[in-house]
């Protein structure tokens, strides 16, 4: 086996681990790691991603954010670039959830290319989700909200992956959200 593939397994299983008990929003309780993995996969199949270190960053993206990860633990394990791009992509959670939403949209367009594709992959899936199933307690109206907040995030992140920015383009377009 190359040594990529190891590396690859190394990082899903520590992901896998860290988002153990967490579940989807959705009314099946899907296991949270579909979404990492995912997002993972749209940038290499539908991406064309090879980049380790960017797919390495997708499967880890959300365990600052939502699991007792830190940003050094990542960069003891899975080295400084790996650990960086995760951190430009974490939200800083002890700030209120507008003011979260607000600096996404501020800070897309001085993200690095790197963390820019796994913004645009993490956005691709979760519209894809938010059109398989509505999250459990999630109004029609909010939907459409995170519709709209993700296209002013997308806006900042062009110019970086033209496959991926065509996908969301067409999910914006049959929301009615100008990008
Ligand atoms: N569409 C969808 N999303 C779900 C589901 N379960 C969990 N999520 C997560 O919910 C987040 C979006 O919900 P919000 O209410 O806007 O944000 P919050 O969880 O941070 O408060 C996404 O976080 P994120 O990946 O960190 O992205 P971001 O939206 O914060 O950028 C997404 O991954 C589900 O069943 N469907
Ligand atoms: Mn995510």
């Amino acid at each position: 086996m190359s040594s990529e593939s190891v590396v690859l397994l190394e990082t899903v299983n520590f992901a896998a681990e860290k988002h153990r008990y967490q579940r989807r929003k959705d009314a099946e309780q899907t296991p949270y790691i579909n979404h990492p993995i995912g997002v993972a996969r749209i940038l290499s199949h539908e991406g064309g991603i090879t980049d380790i270190e960017v797919l390495q960053a997708a499967l880890l993206h959300d365990t600052v954010e939502d699991t007792d990860t830190s940003i050094g633990e990542l960069q003891a394990i899975f080295g400084q670039t790996v650990a960086r791009i995760v951190q430009e992509v974490t939200d800083d959670k002890a700030l209120p959830k507008q003011e979260r939403k607000r600096q996404q949209v501020e800070h897309a367009p001085h993200a690095s290319q790197q963390a820019k594709l796994v913004k645009l992959a993490d956005k691709l899936y979760n519209l894809r989700d938010l059109n398989r199933c509505t999250p459990t307690g999630w109004s029609a109206e909010r939907v459409q909200e995170y519709f709209v907040w993700s296209a002013q995030v997308v806006r900042g992140l062009r110019g970086t992956n033209p496959a991926l920015e065509r996908h969301l383009e067409e999910l914006f377009k049959q929301r009615g959200v100008e990008l």
